[in-house]
Parts: structure tokens; C-alpha cells; sequence
């Protein structure tokens, strides 16, 4: 028995039909880690989270949760909580009434105490007592979350718990993440937004059309040395674009999107070192830099890359 990995999946397969969601999927987990799924629409994250839950069952290959193989029949296992696509709610209870039925659907000796913990948590106590008919998706996704909390799980699954919040939900549900995960409680989620597990998450894994293309720490993925775009505001525009056009290992970006309608940006696309000289010339040449940011994350130009690179490959 494996006692410190929450997750330890090996070639994981799962079909539905024709379709190949999952495709030798490898998946470690640590006990207190907070690992993501990234990947493209239709890459297998909502499958594989599944799996996790219990809602289906592998094809092929070995998954042990919380120490214990996965069998061929469904079932939560034991010490597990989440969900997938949308918390399941009832519309006609309050926040406050959906947690007690649920605890008592559970045969979870919650207390009425343990359900107002879990809606401060997650920042509903103003709403507790509000119909959920009426709660926007962040509002759902956090008491989604609040239900979970019920259960005191040692593995949360989570499928794309940002989906909706404002940035107060955020701050919440990623304080109460980082807390779980302190207490030893392995959590795994997916998303589709790169500053959130760069915020969150230990280790990410990548998954594209069902197979994993990259699993360890987001700042691995981000160190790789790859050209990104980044856009250069200067007090002098054309000079800018010149030495750019003249600095070695540095083109000008045509882009539009990221430069908008701003004449005073250009987008430049090189390597740091490269980048350096560029600015060297540009103090240089009396140029004042006023800006110089990545398009995108270098993480998310990273998953661009490799999840493309999966594509032309296919
Ligand atoms: N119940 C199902 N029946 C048939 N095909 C399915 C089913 N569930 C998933 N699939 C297919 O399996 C593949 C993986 O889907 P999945 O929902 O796991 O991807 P995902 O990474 O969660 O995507 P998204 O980012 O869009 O949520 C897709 O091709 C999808 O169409």
C-alpha cells in the first residue's frame, strides 16, 4: 500500500466508443499537494477527474486512491470529495439548508456549526440563508466547495473551481485550498487559467488529446528557453522598431492583438539575452523604455507550445 501518494495512476486508458479520452495516463499525486490538469478543450481533464471520483471506471492500467486500488464497480471512495462540471444542488433550499441535507444524505454528523464553518470559508455567510436558484456560478462553485468541506476529505477533486468567481471568491477558495493541502489533504483540479495554478498548485500535469505531455513543478515549464513576445512601450516608437531590426536574435512581432491600437507599443519576439541587448541599445541610443512585459505568461506560452507541438504531431 502506497501511503503517500493520494494519486498514483499507471497507463490509465479510458474509451467512449471510438472516442480515446484517456491514453496511458500516469498520474502521481502527493498527500497535502495541490496538483492541476491543464490541457486543451476535450484533452481528458473532466475524464480523468472522474475516474478520481469514482463516477466511472479506468479501461485499463492501475489507479490507487488513498492507498487503495481502484476496483472494476463504481463507487466514491472512501475519503474522497469533489466534483465535476457543476456541484450538484437543490434550487429550492437555501445555501445554508442544501449543506444540512447534504450531511445528512452522507450520514455526516455535521452539526449546525460544522455547516456554518463551511459556508465562512468560503465566504457565503452573507447569502446562507438565500435560495440557490438564484446564485451566479461562482456562488455555486463555492458551495460546491462548501460541501466538501463537510466530508473533511483527504483527496478534493475539483474540476475548474475558478470557473465564475470574482476575486474575492478567489481569494477564498484558494485560501481554503492551501489550507486543506496544509492539514495533508491532496487536492487536484483543473483549469483553464495558467496565474491560478502558477498561484496554486505544486505540480501540473498536461494533458493533450487524452496522453500527458508534461507533468512536474509549473516553474520547470516555465524555465525551458523558449522565445516569447513581449510588448515594448518607449518614448520613441520608430527608433524603438530600428534597433529592434538591428539587434541580433530579435525580430518585430506583427501583432496587432497585443499591440492594439497603441502607437507608442511594439511587440518584440526573442530570447532573454537577446532581450537584454535590445534594451542595452535602446538606453543607448536614448530611448526611454516605459514598459516591457510577456505577451503571455512564459507558462502559458509554454502549454501554448507544447499542447501545438501535440497537434502538428497527430
Ligand atoms: N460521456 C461521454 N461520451 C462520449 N464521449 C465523451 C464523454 N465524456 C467525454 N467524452 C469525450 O472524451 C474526450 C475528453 O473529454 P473531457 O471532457 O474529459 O475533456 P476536458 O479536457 O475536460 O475538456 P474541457 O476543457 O472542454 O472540459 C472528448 O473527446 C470528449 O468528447
Amino acid at each position: 500500500m502506497d501511503t503517500l501518494h493520494a494519486v498514483r495512476a499507471r497507463g490509465i486508458t479510458k474509451c467512449f466508443g471510438e472516442v480515446v479520452a484517456l491514453d496511458g495516463v500516469d498520474l502521481d499525486v502527493a498527500r497535502g499537494q495541490i496538483h492541476g490538469l491543464v490541457g486543451p478543450n476535450g484533452a481528458g481533464k473532466t475524464t480523468l477527474l472522474g475516474l478520481l471520483l469514482g463516477l466511472a471506471v479506468p479501461d485499463g492500467g492501475r489507479l490507487e486512491i488513498l492507498g487503495t486500488p481502484v476496483e472494476r464497480a463504481l463507487a466514491v471512495p472512501d475519503g474522497v470529495a469533489g466534483f465535476v462540471d457543476a456541484p450538484g444542488l437543490y434550487p429550492s433550499l437555501t445555501a445554508r439548508q442544501n449543506l444540512a441535507a447534504l450531511a445528512e444524505l452522507r450520514g455526516l454528523d455535521a452539526g449546525s456549526a460544522g455547516v456554518d464553518d463551511a459556508l465562512a470559508q468560503v465566504g457565503l455567510t452573507d447569502v446562507a440563508d438565500d435560495k440557490t436558484r438564484g446564485f451566479s456560478l461562482g456562488m455555486r462553485q463555492r458551495l460546491g466547495l462548501a460541501a466538501a468541506l463537510l466530508t473533511e476529505p483527504r483527496l478534493l477533486v475539483l474540476d475548474e473551481p475558478s470557473n465564475g468567481l470574482d476575486p474575492a471568491g478567489k481569494r477564498h477558495v484558494h485560501r481554503v485550498l492551501t489550507r486543506l493541502a496544509a492539514g495533508g489533504t491532496a487536492v487536484v483540479l483543473s483549469s483553464h487559467r495558467m496565474d491560478d495554478l502558477e498561484a496554486l498548485c505544486a505540480e501540473v500535469t498536461i494533458l493533450a488529446t487524452g496522453r500527458v505531455v508534461f507533468s512536474g513543478p509549473p516553474n520547470k515549464l516555465a524555465a525551458e528557453n523558449r522565445e516569447l513576445d513581449y510588448r515594448l512601450r518607449t518614448s520613441d516608437t520608430a527608433a524603438a522598431r530600428r534597433l529592434a531590426d538591428t539587434t541580433t536574435g530579435i525580430r518585430l512581432v506583427d501583432d496587432t492583438g497585443a499591440a492594439g491600437q497603441d502607437d507608442q507599443l511594439i511587440v518584440v519576439r526573442g530570447l532573454v539575452p537577446a532581450l537584454d541587448e535590445l534594451v542595452a541599445n535602446l538606453v543607448r541610443g536614448g530611448v526611454a523604455v516605459r514598459e516591457l512585459a510577456p505577451v503571455v505568461s512564459p507558462l502559458e506560452a509554454a502549454f501554448l507550445a507544447l499542447t501545438e507541438q501535440q497537434e502538428a504531431d497527430k
